[in-house]
């Protein structure tokens, strides 16, 4: 992950903090030292160290906080304060308005990630029931035209750009006029790689912005951008109104830290992060919670967007769940919507502690969950609905026609069976309840699931017994480990361990929810 580097740093002079036996003028020397360092080494730029710095010490003065107040509580949160203004210029993000035609044009060095934002963002608003466009006025690039034409259609959005035409500025303004005739809301103006040294691809940037009249101005900057993001971020700025900022490669191993001091130079607050190169991976940016998993503190927020997201609330395997049912044709369609989460080990990573965990890359949850939905496609109709059981014979068939090993075949059968144990409230701290919360509930469902979640999860998830057997149970897909660790109490384990420690239910509940 970019900026994991600086992620586990900051978290280490933060333990260092909190490890300290007394905390006076000396111990917040040595923690802006750390900070100051872990944000040189990630190509932070040195001015916004100085003035981070400088922020911390005015914000904190120890002679001045009451005796009873945790000192160091205090420091976390001004660091944590301080971090969010290095992601955040706090400048209200741009919003395109409903029923009119919205202009967007993306700038940025070349092959920052422009033209697969501008596909990625087109696809956002489309998945959100905007009618959506985009222009290709990249004459520059041989291929760019093909590029946008191609990924557009794996998307299926309009576009419009020419094989002839040479003028971008022409390209631009016929392909806007179009669209805006068509009263298409979201009309996305790619526009050419430059570079600050280019004079000639500025000034045409400039005439692009002239004939278009964006709405917003989109830089897009690569995440490995370095100590060069000053400098050419200042150069855009200077040269045609940036208002946003995208951010892509987010799933690299870059330092990153350039890209914030890019944020500062233009003072223009980050709308979404490119973390990969398919469609859908284009994330809402929000500040704190990029700061909480910078810091290895997780996503909830987000887990829980995904979460709704994907499950729709009349989904009748949440129905049958509010009953205390789950069949295989549920555990099914479970499944299949989980998938539609992305990859598995992205969707972990929200989870708090696990964001900087090397062992998360790589993609085999989602290989399992497809394995597993293979073996449930060979299942005959009276099988998935609990109509019949599932004999020796037949699981050796299934098998075959699966093309998985019959191993395979029982190991998903006992998962179910201790999900439908679960399920149906057989299990004491188990999710009867989840299944209710979130099929009638909804969005409120899920509002009341994230209350559920203890503050010092964390430390539960390390009382419970580790973060490597926490993790293997979720690569594994191995709910029954997962829930025993947990206190939960699934798949044979002791079923009252879980009593009502809040966390072993939730995990319990997303063992309901397949999300493991
Ligand atoms: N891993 C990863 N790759 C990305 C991401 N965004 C873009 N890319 C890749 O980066 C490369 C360049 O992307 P383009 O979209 O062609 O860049 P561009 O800015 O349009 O390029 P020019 O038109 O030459 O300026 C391509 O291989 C993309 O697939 C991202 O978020 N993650």
């Amino acid at each position: 992950m970019v900026l994991a580097e600086l992620g586990n740093q900051l978290s280490a002079a933060l333990r260092n903090l909190n490890e300290s036996t007394i905390v006076n003028e000396d111990t917040i020397n040595t923690l802006l030292k750390e900070i100051g360092n872990a944000l040189s080494k990630s190509d932070v730029s040195m001015s916004l160290i100085i003035q981070m710095r400088k922020n911390i010490k005015e914000k904190v003065k120890l002679d001045q906080i009451a005796a009873g107040l945790n000192k160091r509580k205090i420091i976390r949160k001004v660091v944590f304060e301080e971090l969010i203004r290095l992601v955040d210029p706090g400048v209200p993000l741009w919003k395109p308005v409903k029923g009119k035609s919205n202009v967007v044009m993306f700038v940025g060095l070349q092959g920052a990630g422009k033209t697969t934002s501008v596909t990625k963002l087109a696809y956002y608003y489309k998945k959100k029931g905007w009618s959506t466009a985009i222009v290709c006025a990249d004459t520059f690039r041989a291929g760019a035209f093909d590029q946008v034409r191609h990924n557009a259609a794996k998307g299926k959005i309009q576009y419009y750009g020419s094989d002839t035409e040479k003028d971008p500025v022409v390209v631009a303004k016929a392909g806007v006029d179009i669209f805006k005739k068509e009263g298409t809301e979201i009309i996305i103006v790619d526009t050419s790689g430059r570079h600050k040294q280019d004079s000639e691809l500025f000034e045409e940037m400039k005439q692009i912005e002239t004939a278009v009249k964006p709405d917003n101005v989109i830089f897009v900057m690569d995440s490995s951008i370095g100590q060069a993001a000053y400098e050419q971020a200042t150069a855009f700025k200077n040269s045609v109104k940036v208002g946003s900022i995208i951010i892509t490669k987010m799933d690299g191993n870059s330092k990153g830290g350039g890209a914030l001091s890019g944020i500062a130079a233009t003072g223009s607050p980050i709308i979404f992060i490119g973390t990969g190169e398919h469609l859908t991976d284009l994330d809402l940016f929000d500040p704190e919670t990029f700061v909480n998993k910078l810091l290895g503190n997780g996503d909830i927020k987000g887990m829980l967007e995904k979460i709704k997201e994907v499950i729709p609330e009349d989904s009748s395997s949440l129905k049958e769940i509010a009953q205390g049912k789950f069949t295989l044709r549920s555990m099914q369609q479970q499944f299949q919507q989980i998938l539609q989460l992305g990859p598995i080990d992205k969707f972990v990573q929200m989870i708090p502690g696990m964001s900087q965990m090397p062992q998360l890359q790589g993609n085999e949850g989602n290989l399992k969950l497809k394995a597993y939905i293979n073996i449930l496609d060979s299942l005959s109709d009276k099988e998935l609905d609990g109509k019949k059981p599932i004999t020796q014979k037949r699981i050796l068939a299934i098998a075959q026609g699966a093309g998985r090993h019959p191993k395979e075949v029982l190991e998903l059968l006992e998962q179910h069976k201790m999900f439908e144990k679960l399920i149906g409230g057989k299990v004491p701290g188990g999710m009867g309840n989840m299944g209710n919360l979130l099929s009638k509930g909804g969005p409120k469902g899920l509002q009341q699931l994230q209350n559920m979640m203890p503050p010092q999860m964390m430390k539960q998830m390390n009382a419970a017994g580790g973060m490597q057997g926490l993790l293997n149970s979720f690569k594994n897909m191995d709910m029954s480990g997962l829930a025993k660790m947990m206190g939960g109490g699934g798949g044979g384990g002791n079923p009252t361990a879980g009593g009502n420690n809040p966390f072993a239910k939730m995990m319990n509940g997303m063992g309901g929810l397949d999300l493991d």
